[in-house]
């Protein structure tokens, strides 16, 4: 039986999904620390923990990383803020399986759980670290790759169609979400190499006294706890790809030691003599810029060179608002199958939703959104009751509402007041597609307000 901790220091939150689990076969404990989990962990097994992002006294981030220390194969999930997303999806860099959102809908988490741990028994390496999709395994529909129709996303495929046939390393560049891991996939899928292993390896959430052994292997008794000899990820790999994932987290000795993989095909175990011959292609990531990193020497330029024979850059979801009624169908779909509903489509004013807001966790959160829309739609389609808030009025940022002076100092408070007031306007205007009700329901004023403000600013909406 699977077991699974919940850390929340909000005790109803605890018991309520403790409850659940164990009604749906789980065996669940609880614990309201960061501290008390912590303890709880190093004295039990456990195979997924569900925690909050804000505990009293650790963040999540912080005990995701004492976790991975001890176990790197729990699945963690976290619990978020819809506010707090970006940081969540930091914890997703550093190894978390997902986060969910609050408010919590346990029927949401557990199609969450049951990936994570599905993903959990694919692993034939330590979960967090490695990803190896099984030999020969057919790819389910909701994994296929979908192309999209904007340019940026029709040049993505037309380089991945070019590069499958070679064997060059491949730099794949993109914000987080962007689906760099999905387009290496494709890569290995294409290539020649498509019937051998894919063996993902997720160097953010390496931590880097293991990061070593897990990708190079190590013998028995290289150091306390290497009980046995074992094969590191270009062993497991042979044959076919392995895609490294957050290149730029590796320690500068674990970068030399890659680039004499990279030259000599052969890797040599942790502690051991012999020289192993590999036949690996190798497909590598980051959602930071390199070529940056290579500039202030905390990645070595000679790797950078090796690995950087071709390179596809993701465009972020926001720069392609053509793809997104794409994608959008394709998380649909599976999300109905996921959560077994039928809901048929999306309404108009959601798909104009989707198409201004600006996605900082790109696909992974439209998915994610579209989840959670699909489990609490009540009607054919879904519409903007489904939304997070967060999505519906997204908070301006800076540029949003910046103003252009053009270089004058502004003289008047008040002036400065109202020009703010009606850019404020313009923007939510454009937002709702001119809708007046929408637009003062958004602004927080009523309706015949809106109205005076128009009148008062000359907007002709
Ligand atoms: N081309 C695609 N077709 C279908 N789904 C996709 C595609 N690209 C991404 N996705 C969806 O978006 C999610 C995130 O994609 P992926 O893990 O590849 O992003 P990433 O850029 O590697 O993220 P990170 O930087 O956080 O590692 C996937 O789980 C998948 O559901």
């Amino acid at each position: 039986m699977k077991r699974i901790l919940i850390v929340d220091d909000e005790p109803d939150i605890c018991l309520l999904l403790k409850k659940y689990f164990e009604k749906k076969g789980y065996e669940a404990a609880s614990q309201p620390t960061g501290e008390a989990a912590i303890k709880w962990l190093k004295d039990n097994t456990t195979d997924l923990v569900i925690c909050d992002f804000k505990l009293p006294d650790y963040t999540g981030l912080e005990i995701l990383q004492k976790i991975k220390i001890i176990n790197s194969s729990i699945q963690v999930i976290i619990i978020t803020g819809y506010s707090d997303v970006r940081i969540a999806v930091d914890a997703l860099k550093k190894g978390a399986y997902d986060y969910v959102t609050k408010p919590l809908y346990p029927d949401e988490i557990l199609v969450t759980v049951e990936q994570a741990l599905s993903k959990q028994i694919q692993k034939a390496v330590p979960k967090a670290l490695g990803k190896p999709i099984q030999k020969n395994a057919p790819q389910p529909d909701t994994k296929a790759y979908i192309a999209g129709v904007s340019h940026q996303a029709q040049a993505v495929i037309k380089h991945i169609d070019l590069i499958a046939t070679t064997d060059m390393s491949v730099v794949i560049e993109g914000e987080t979400g962007t689906g760099k891991e999905y387009v290496a996939q494709a890569i290995h899928n294409k290539s020649h190499r498509g019937k051998k292993p894919f063996v993902a390896v997720d160097c953010g959430a390496l931590p880097q006294e293991l990061a070593a052994s897990e990708l190079f292997g190590h013998v028995k008794g290289a150091f306390t706890g290497a009980v046995q000899d074992k094969k590191g990820c270009f062993e497991r790999a042979d044959g076919g790809t392995l895609f490294l994932d957050e290149i730029g987290n590796l320690s500068y000795e674990n970068q030399l030691n890659l680039l004499r993989v990279l030259q000599e095909r052969v890797v040599r175990k942790v502690g051991g003599a012999s020289e192993i011959a590999v036949d690996v292609r190798v497909l590598v990531a980051t959602n930071e810029n390199l070529r940056e990193k290579v500039k202030t020497g905390e990645f070595r330029e000679d790797i950078y060179f090796r690995l950087n024979e071709f390179k596809i850059e993701l465009a972020p979801l926001h720069e392609r608002p053509g793809d997104i009624s794409v994608f959008a169908e394709h998380f649909l779909a599976q999300a109905n199958d996921q959560l077994n509903k039928s809901i048929k489509g999306f309404d108009e004013e959601v798909l104009q939703i989707f198409r201004t807001y600006n996605w900082p966790g790109n696909l992974r959160e439209l998915k994610n959104v579209i989840k959670r829309a699909v489990l609490l739609s009540t009607s054919e389609d879904v519409t903007t009751d489904g939304l997070p808030h967060e999505i519906c009025s997204p908070i301006q940022t800076d540029s949003d509402l910046s103003m252009d002076f053009n270089g004058a100092i502004p003289t008047s408070l008040k002036a400065v007041a109202e020009e703010a007031e009606k850019q404020a306007i313009l923007l939510v205007l454009e937002k709702t597609n001119n809708n007046k009700s929408k637009t003062a329901d958004m602004l927080g004023v009523d309706r015949k307000t809106l109205y005076n403000k128009l009148r008062a600013y000359g907007i002709d909406a």
